[in-house]
């Protein structure tokens, strides 16, 4: 029985991990869960799982919720209250499922804990890649993608040989504003930027998906997990979200993952490699499907991907910066402090300003990633 843990139990991820973990409760122990806000949803999961610890955002919500949770259940807070959920509930298995750079210090503390990562928090690769896979591999600790091209794309590279890869293919539907031009963008409400056509994800990663920034940190993502350099890693524009990414080969050899849009393939296999299961997805019907379409990248569209692509060239802090500037400015867009197209702007401007640090350790990834935050929240 695998032993789990869960940061951002309460989101997107973290429900569809309980869900994928509830349908087979022979094969998995909950022991740890971690949630931001949502108090009344953490306690309804741990009435279900009973864990051995819950984590919250803040002293008055443990504070809150002590009396209310399952007898034996320790309930702690705050930034050390994940890196216990993720390194003192005995967990041997961690899915790192927080929104944003938040989640680097208690993926680290898993690793250090020495249990397998299933990572979903892509923002913890792109601002500290170096670090977190050094010490993964030092601990020996394997990192399972649960980004759906990031899992394709591991499902496509399982038993070849991986010095005969050409270069990987990462699929992006360019989200919610796919079919508008740019000139189309200016007065986008938040609420049209959160109607994803094909997935139904955490706000977050919703806007990322709109600015094709989502795609910019997961071809910074694919450098780290799969040791590819940027100009072996394309983007192609795919709107129906069925193949989730693909491998080219030398021989010309493409090989392909499909499936109906559904986080729970990606998760489970997260989980249960290198065993596949039956998951509750609807299964993929390619007659019903028709025709699936691939257009070119188109960089002056979508000027936040070519942005990645420099700060992952540049390395050092750059990507750091970018992702750290990006995570402000989306937080910005979403209280509607600032229009849509000003997250792009923003970035660039942060990232202009920066100074690099080529082999930052971890005190350097942390202190940069402040400055980019109150850097892109004075931006006018
Ligand atoms: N959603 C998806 O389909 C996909 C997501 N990803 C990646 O997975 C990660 C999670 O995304 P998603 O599930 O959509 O995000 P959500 O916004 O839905 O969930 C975020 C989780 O993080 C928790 N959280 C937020 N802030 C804090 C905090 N200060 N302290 C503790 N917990 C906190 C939230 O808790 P609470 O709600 O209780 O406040 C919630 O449990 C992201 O990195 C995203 O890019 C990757 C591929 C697909
Ligand atoms: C489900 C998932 O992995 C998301 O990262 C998804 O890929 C977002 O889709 P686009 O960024 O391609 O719009
Ligand atoms: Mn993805």
């Amino acid at each position: 029985m695998r032993k789990i843990a869960v940061l951002g139990c309460t989101g997107s991820i973290g429900t569809q991990t309980l869900d994928v973990v509830s349908r087979d409760p022979e094969a998995y122990e909950v022991v740890g869960l971690a949630a931001g806000t949502n108090v009344e949803l953490l306690l309804d999961q741990a009435a279900v799982f009973r864990p051995r610890i819950v984590s919250v955002a803040t002293l008055e919500l443990a504070e809150d919720i002590r009396s209310r949770l399952p007898g034996g259940t320790k309930v702690v807070f705050g930034e050390e209250g994940l890196i216990e959920v993720a390194a003192g509930a005995g967990a041997d298995y961690v899915v790192c499922a927080l929104v944003g750079s938040l989640g680097l210090t208690s993926t680290l503390a898993a690793i250090e804990a020495g249990a397998a990562i299933g990572l979903a928090n892509k923002e913890t690769l792109v601002t500290a890649g170096h670090i977190v896979m050094k010490r993964a591999a030092d601990k020996g600790v394997p990192i399972l993608p649960v980004d759906s091209e990031h899992s394709a794309i591991f499902q496509c590279l399982n038993g070849e040989n991986r010095g005969a890869v050409k270069r990987l293919v990462i699929t992006a539907s360019g989200g919610s504003f796919r079919d508008r031009t740019r000139e189309e963008l200016t007065n986008v409400t938040v609420e049209d930027a959160l109607k994803h056509p094909n997935w139904s994800m955490g706000a977050k990663i919703t806007i990322d998906s709109a600015t094709m920034v989502n795609k910019g940190l997961e071809v910074i993502e694919a450098h780290w997990l799969f040791d590819l350099p940027y100009d072996r890693i394309d983007v192609v524009l795919h709107p129906e979200s069925i193949v989730h990414s693909m491998v080219e080969f030398a021989d010309t050899s493409v090989i392909a993952q499909l499936g109906n849009p559904d986080m729970r393939v990606p998760i489970q296999y997260a989980l249960t490699y290198p065993e596949r299961k039956p998951s509750p997805a609807s299964p993929l019907d390619l007659v019903k499907a028709g025709a699936l379409h691939f257009r070119e990248m188109d960089f002056e569209r979508y000027p936040c991907l070519r942005l990645a692509y420099e700060a992952g060239r540049v390395g050092g802090t750059a990507p750091t910066v970018f992702n750290a500037a990006n995570e402000a400015a989306v937080a910005r867009f979403l209280r509607g402090e600032i229009p849509f197209l000003a997250i792009e702007t923003i970035i660039e401007r942060v990232l202009a300003k920066h100074t690099v640090t080529p082999l930052p350790e971890l005190a350097a990834i942390l202190d940069t990633d402040a400055w980019a935050r109150r850097e892109a929240a004075a931006l006018k």
